[in-house]
């Protein structure tokens, strides 16, 4: 289905995608379905200067078709180069961070517009509620954290955005590997699995989450809808901080 198309058909619905904001080309087109995607990535920078090229290789595609970054408003490691990435291509940044995490010693300064929240629960509330889909880089288990949660709340219908992985040199070969394990052994859906969307490049998973049609219905109603409202992108209230 082509990208306007589906991106019409989700509009109203749970697809969290917000045609209206997207960034339209020189000739008319629309460049992308999203207008933000969260990035989950290392605080670390890790050992092969592969995560790092893909790090930067990911911003510059979120840049290339005018997408803004929501990421967890670090400047160190994998976070910093995304971020920076992003900022410096013109697109806008949000970090979102909890007030303690904020000294500089331990995140460094981070670009583009913070973010306090109070905590991790609420972070990762907020870095859900403002995208429109999902990408874990590499990382340790604070990206393993955020993207187990997006994906858990994903199969209990809480939202229907794509959730993808950069597998950078086979990063998460082992982790697909347990999915498929898991799903063999009954602990996970064969819908369920196919929530999690996996691609080597920057340029392959984008494209992959702009075709990707959400399949999976769960059928509960959850009344707290105050967290995650599905279908639209709020506008943001100016930040505390900006550059
Ligand atoms: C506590 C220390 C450094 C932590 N600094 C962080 N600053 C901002 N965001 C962070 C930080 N640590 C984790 N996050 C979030 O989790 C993901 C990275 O965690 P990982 O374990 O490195 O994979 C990232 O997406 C952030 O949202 C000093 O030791």
């Amino acid at each position: 289905m082509a990208v306007e198309a589906m991106a019409e058909k989700e509009a109203g619905a749970a697809g969290g995608v917000a045609p209206e904001s997207s960034v339209v080309g020189g000739g008319g087109e629309r460049l992308s379905r999203f207008r933000r995607i969260c990035v989950y990535c290392g605080s670390a920078k890790g050992r092969k200067a592969s995560y790092q090229d893909a790090a930067v290789e990911l911003g510059k595609e979120l840049v290339e078709r005018g997408i803004d970054l929501v990421y967890g408003g670090g400047s160190i490691g994998l976070m910093g180069l995304v971020s920076h990435a992003v900022h410096d291509g013109g697109r806008h940044v949000i970090g979102v961070i909890p007030k303690s995490l904020m000294p500089r010693e331990v995140t460094g300064d981070p670009v583009g517009e913070v973010r306090a929240v109070s905590g991790m629960h609420e972070r990762k509330a907020e870095m859900v509620r403002f995208s429109d889909a999902f990408i874990a880089l590499p990382g340790g288990y604070g990206t393993l954290d955020e993207l187990l949660e997006v994906l858990t709340w994903a199969q209990l219908g809480i939202h229907k955005k794509p959730i993808g992985l950069l597998n950078v040199d086979g990063f998460y070969n082992f982790f697909l590997s347990f999915i498929d394990m898991a799903v063999s052994e009954g602990f996970i859906k064969e819908d369920a699995r196919r929530l999690v969307i996996s691609a080597p490049t920057a340029k392959e998973l984008v494209l992959k989450l702009e075709e990707y049609v959400p399949e999976y219905e769960v059928g509960l109603v959850w009344e707290d809808q105050s967290q995650i409202p599905h279908g639209f992108v709020p506008e943001l209230e100016p930040g505390i901080a900006s550059s």
